[in-house]
């Protein structure tokens, strides 16, 4: 293995891998941090985590090992996955874990890039826009866990770490590779650690990606990630490996957690021709709807592909959150999801579809995943993924990865009838 990633959760786990893969990369996503050696054949393993909400302890404590499964399968490079919407709270995660990472590492130089041009993420002036719109006017401001409510990256990583927070503006990215490192060692020199790095469009990653050619640790979106294979490439180190996908048949579903506006959209769009099945807050903290009735619902509906979903829009989410408490009601959704996931595979479903990426994470939990074998892309950022050794197709989308028509489309792909 020669590029080690951790992801902090798990659809942006798969869109990194989707992003290596597409670069030709052998690449095996990895459900928490296995407890064996990695198939010789992977070239870039990823480690999914359930970080980005947790206590920030526990965020450096399971990143490290993390890292340390990640160095006995001999990598080279280090990538640590968060957010192109930078999710986190002040007091968020994303500071300490980056710091950790690079002080096991002795890196310094540590590029921050969430950056995703292709789902509309850009960085200027170290401030992120979704869109046209800066992040904290972009819906992001809503969201349930990590409102983000400030698009100055370099202010709002700087409440998080105690390390120095830099800038390689766009003036020195746009001139290409060598500009960037020379401007990354500047601001080393000025003893910046962490560097916010400007990006506006993919060739400006791809440079950025060259010039990260020989630092111990990447961090950022998956966009940051689109130059490093062709790193590995130069040096010899690996060819162009293209991956092939078996459709699988049996019983589908999609199940979605996410409150994002892009997947209300699709839960709208899904429900106008598909059996679905609302999980109100009310209901669920009452124990007036449980998984076994959702169970039983999903096994009548089986034939007809069927939704059970908790989207809600923000002023419904923001009063459940008041009334029981954010954490405690997350929990309860989560553990539900996650259970409804292993009595939807009971039931023979073997094409799951997963919207948000704290619900993904509980409901590959439920699954009770060891490693995801990465497949081709359904939509920007979102690649098939087959439960190692298993006939079981999944998707795990980010909150506002995925046109309209997502769930159809991902349900038919993993089909293999569509795409
Ligand atoms: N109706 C609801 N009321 C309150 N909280 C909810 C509701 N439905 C879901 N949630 C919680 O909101 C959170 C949504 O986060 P999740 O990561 O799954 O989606 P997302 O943030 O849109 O996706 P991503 O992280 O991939 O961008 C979860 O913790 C989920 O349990
Ligand atoms: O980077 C993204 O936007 C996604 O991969 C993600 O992490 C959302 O959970």
């Amino acid at each position: 293995m020669l590029l080690g990633c951790i992801g902090d959760d798990f659809t942006g786990s798969s869109d990194l891998a989707n992003t290596l893969v597409k670069g030709g990369m052998a690449t095996t996503q990895y459900c928490g941090i296995p407890q064996g050696k990695a198939d010789a054949d992977v070239e870039a393993g990823v480690v999914a985590l359930k970080t980005r909400s947790v206590p920030v302890e526990e965020a450096v404590t399971q990143s490290l090992q993390a890292l340390e499964w990640l160095k006995e399968q001999g990598c080279r490079q280090f990538f640590f996955k968060y957010c192109s919407t930078f999710d986190s709270t002040k007091a968020g995660n994303i500071g300490p874990v980056a710091e950790a990472l690079s002080k096991a590492l002795g890196a310094s130089q540590v590029i921050v890039c969430p950056a995703f041009p292709g789902a509309g993420r850009t960085i200027y002036q170290g401030h992120l826009f979704v869109g046209d719109r800066l992040l904290n006017e972009s819906g992001m401001e809503a969201h349930p866990l990590t409102p983000m409510t400030d698009p100055d990256i370099r202010r709002w990583l700087q409440y998080q770490t105690a390390l120095s927070v830099g800038l390689v503006p766009f003036s020195d990215v746009r001139r290409g590779a060598e500009a960037i490192a020379e401007a990354m060692r500047r601001q080393d020199q000025a003893g910046h650690k962490l560097l916010v790095v400007d990006a506006l469009q993919n060739e400006d990653l791809f440079a950025i990606g060259e010039a990260a050619a020989d630092l111990p640790l990447i961090t950022g979106g998956s966009g940051v990630a689109l130059g490093l294979p062709e790193n590995f490439r130069r040096k010899g180190l690996i060819g162009n490996r293209q991956v092939a996908w078996q459709g699988i048949d049996g019983p589908g579903a999609v199940l979605s957690g996410s409150c994002s506006r892009a997947t209300r959209g699709q839960v709208a769009h899904y429900r106008a021709n598909h059996p679905a099945l609302e999980i109100d807050a009310d209901a669920l903290m009452a124990g007036d709807m449980t998984v076994a009735k959702a169970s039983a619902w999903l096994a009548e509906n089986l034939a007809a592909e069927p939704l059970v979903f908790s989207s809600a829009e923000p002023e419904v989410v923001g009063k459940a959150q008041q009334k029981y408490g954010l954490g405690e009601l997350a929990h309860r959704i989560e553990t539900f999801f996650a259970e409804l996931a292993a009595e939807a595979r009971r039931h023979g479903v073997r094409r799951l579809v997963s919207a948000g990426g704290e619900t993904s994470g509980a409901v590959v939990q439920g699954l009770a995943c060891e490693a995801l074998q990465v497949g081709p892309e359904i939509d920007p950022g979102v690649p098939m993924l087959r439960v190692g050794g298993q006939d079981f197709g999944l998707a795990l989308k980010s909150g506002n990865f995925g046109a309209e028509d997502f769930f159809a489309k991902a349900l038919g792909m993993l089909k293999g009838t569509a795409g």
